[in-house]
């Protein structure tokens, strides 16, 4: 990685399908709330300059806190989310220092992305303008109609699963996102975003352990997947 990097972290989700009181990204991981381990590995990269959050309009104030508490001095600006997540990482995007020529966007949610991958995404970013991290889809995959009967199976050799970071030329990413505004265009990511507008985007290949914490069964398997990271870091 060469170029002056920033990152977008994107947690203003209600996390619906935690089904839990509290928003899953302040949810405990090892003591400390999920968004700040996403947090927290970022800030420990030199080649990130500087970091926006994106909160619900109500968590401003409380992130703010969190930032002070656990010294996240990269983290530059706070800001409100939007409804949606394309929304809210709109909102990052225009919150980043205008130094920063290259954009990672990631989800607050995926705490055990390690810096190896993401340092694997921003070069094929750098190469290409466009990447994103993804997995190579391990079951067979059916398209199924609303009456539960399977269409198609599609060539599992081309099916890969998402992930974040989806890094990107910073001039690339706000002209696609500018466009799906005006066009009001929702994606499910920022991939879908750029490649509608006909740039190239590619996949850096992650880890499946690089999860997006959803339903309340990622969480112990988070713990542990955290915890045997720890380990290997140790044996190190
Ligand atoms: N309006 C939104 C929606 C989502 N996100 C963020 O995008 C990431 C991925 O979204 P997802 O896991 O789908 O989060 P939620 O929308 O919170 O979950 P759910 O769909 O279960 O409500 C999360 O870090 C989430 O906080 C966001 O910043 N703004
Ligand atoms: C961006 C993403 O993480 C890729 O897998 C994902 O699309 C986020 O949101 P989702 O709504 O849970 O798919």
């Amino acid at each position: 990685m060469n170029a002056h990097w920033g990152a977008v972290v994107v947690a203003a989700g209600r996390g619906s399908r935690m089904g839990t009181k509290e928003s899953k990204q302040y949810l405990p991981l090892h003591g400390k709330p999920i968004l700040v381990h996403t947090l927290e590995l970022f800030q420990a990269m030199d080649e990130i300059a500087d970091i926006a959050l994106v909160v619900g309009a109500d968590d401003v104030e409380r992130c703010t806190g969190l930032v002070e508490e656990y010294k996240l001095g990269k983290v530059t600006a706070v800001v409100a989310g939007g409804s949606e997540r394309q929304h809210s990482v709109f909102a990052g995007i225009k919150a980043l220092s205008p130094a920063a020529e290259w954009v990672m966007v990631h989800d607050g949610v995926r705490p055990l992305v390690t810096q190896k991958a993401v340092r694997a995404c921003c070069e094929k970013a750098e190469q290409n303008g466009a990447a994103v991290l993804a997995v190579p889809v391990k079951d067979t995959i059916k398209q199924v109609d609303d009456t539960g009967l399977i269409v198609s199976t599609p060539d599992r050799r081309s099916l890969w699963a998402i992930q974040t970071p989806q890094a990107f030329r910073r001039d690339l990413l706000t002209a696609a996102h500018e466009r799906a505004a005006e066009e009001h265009f929702l994606g499910t990511d920022d991939a879908m975003v750029v490649e509608r507008t006909g740039a190239p985007v590619v996949i850096a290949e992650g880890d499946y352990t690089n999860i997006k914490i959803t339903t309340p069964d990622d969480l112990p398997w988070a713990e542990f997947l955290l915890e045997k990271q720890r380990r290997e870091e140790n044996k190190q």
